[in-house]
């Protein structure tokens, strides 16, 4: 990946981060532990949230503790996914878009920086896509893990 532990240790200039997850847990606990840390270290930096909008998995864990720490959390879903990935209520701002393509234009868009957390194949699939729009020179964003 593009990003380094350098990238992460400078975290504090950002101020909104988009954070892929997995809408699984996984079935260890140090998947779940993961986004609880990144989490509270958001937090603990007063780093505000940009994610997937669901909240289920690691995506429900990582915002419900961002938004309970107190800052602010932005999700962005396509419609058809709401029933999928949001049980409940979800937390902070949702935007809807209408697709996938759209999700994670809006995603970039509204983040300085991007992390991957444990995930299944759509935390890959966002995550490279991210990684090879820098190449590209589509954005200057970190994208780290
Ligand atoms: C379906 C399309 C493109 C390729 N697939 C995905 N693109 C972007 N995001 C996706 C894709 N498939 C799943 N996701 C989302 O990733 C999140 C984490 O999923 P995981 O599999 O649990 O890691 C989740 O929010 C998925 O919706 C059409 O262009």
């Amino acid at each position: 990946m593009s990003g380094s532990e350098g990238e992460i240790g400078s975290m504090n200039k950002f101020k909104k981060i988009c954070v892929f997850c997995g809408s699984n847990s996984g079935n260890r606990d140090v998947f779940g532990d993961a986004a609880l840390d990144l989490g509270n270290e958001l937090v603990r930096r007063k780093i505000d949230l940009v994610y997937g909008g669901g909240s289920v998995g690691l995506m429900g864990l990582i915002s419900q503790t961002v938004y309970e720490g107190g800052c602010h959390v932005l999700g962005v879903i396509p419609e058809a996914l709401m029933p999928l990935e949001i049980s409940g209520k979800s937390v902070g701002e949702v935007i809807t878009v209408a697709d996938m393509h759209e999700r994670k234009a809006k995603m970039a868009q509204e983040s300085e920086a991007f992390i991957a957390l444990p995930g299944g194949y759509g935390t890959m699939e966002e995550t490279l896509e991210m990684i090879t729009w820098a190449q590209l020179g589509i954005h200057k964003k970190p994208v780290t893990h």
